[in-house]
């Protein structure tokens, strides 16, 4: 079995063989699913990510989201290991954080138990919901304070892969929307 890194190295090398275009219309593909998903449907309060060009695009759904009337809420990197999760409102109200990653200067959110739904990036996700991510273990070490918590992946087809090796610490999707 392949090492964490080794995947990671392995799923950047097929992502360069993409144009920014072709990872665009893969993620419109996605977005629509997300948008008949139902637990995306009857969820009031998300938690979304806003997406890095390597990911599937996120931007367009956050705003779809609010328009729906539905609560986003956005994480904040604020160290090493340590994400916060905050309100977004609106485009005007972000700015590049950590990693260039565009984050909520809106207020911190610290009602986890009333997150319905958190939609969670990843470098790859297996079939059994397992997720490896960037190596940090920022989501692993958040997504413990929301266990009750429906978890959707969002990857691109060439991400899903057979097994991937595991901790204790690493915390499973319920499902894995990808495209194709
Ligand atoms: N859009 C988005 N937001 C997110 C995450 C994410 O994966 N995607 N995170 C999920 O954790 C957290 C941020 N974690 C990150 C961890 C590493 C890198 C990164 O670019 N790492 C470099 C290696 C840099 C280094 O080792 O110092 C890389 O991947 O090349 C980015 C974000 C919170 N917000
Ligand atoms: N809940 C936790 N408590 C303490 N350490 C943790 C926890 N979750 C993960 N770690 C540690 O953090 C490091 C990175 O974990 P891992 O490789 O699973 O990150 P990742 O899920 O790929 O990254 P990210 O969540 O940032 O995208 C590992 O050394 C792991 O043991």
């Amino acid at each position: 079995m392949c090492s964490k890194r080794e995947l990671r190295n392995h799923i950047r090398n097929i992502k360069r063989q993409f144009t920014k275009q072709q990872l665009e219309e893969l993620s419109l593909e996605i977005i629509n699913r997300i948008k008949t998903n139902p637990q995306f449907n009857k969820a009031r309060t998300i938690l979304l990510y806003c997406s890095l060009p390597d990911e599937v695009e996120t931007h367009e759904l956050i705003d779809f989201a609010c328009k729906e009337g539905k609560q986003i809420l956005l994480p904040k990197v604020i160290g090493n290991t340590i994400m916060e999760i905050r309100k977004y409102t609106g485009r005007k109200d972000m700015i590049a954080g950590a990693y260039k990653i565009m984050e909520p200067t809106g207020d911190i959110f610290t009602d986890y138990d009333s997150i319905e739904l958190a939609i969670i990036p990843g470098m790859a996700f297996d079939t059994q919901g397992n997720r490896l991510g960037r190596g940090k273990g920022y989501y692993d070490r958040f997504l413990e304070k929301i266990p009750g918590t429906y978890k959707i992946g969002l990857c691109f087809h060439f991400q899903i892969l057979d097994n991937i090796p595991t901790e204790h610490t690493d915390i499973k999707m319920n499902e894995v929307l990808t495209d194709g």
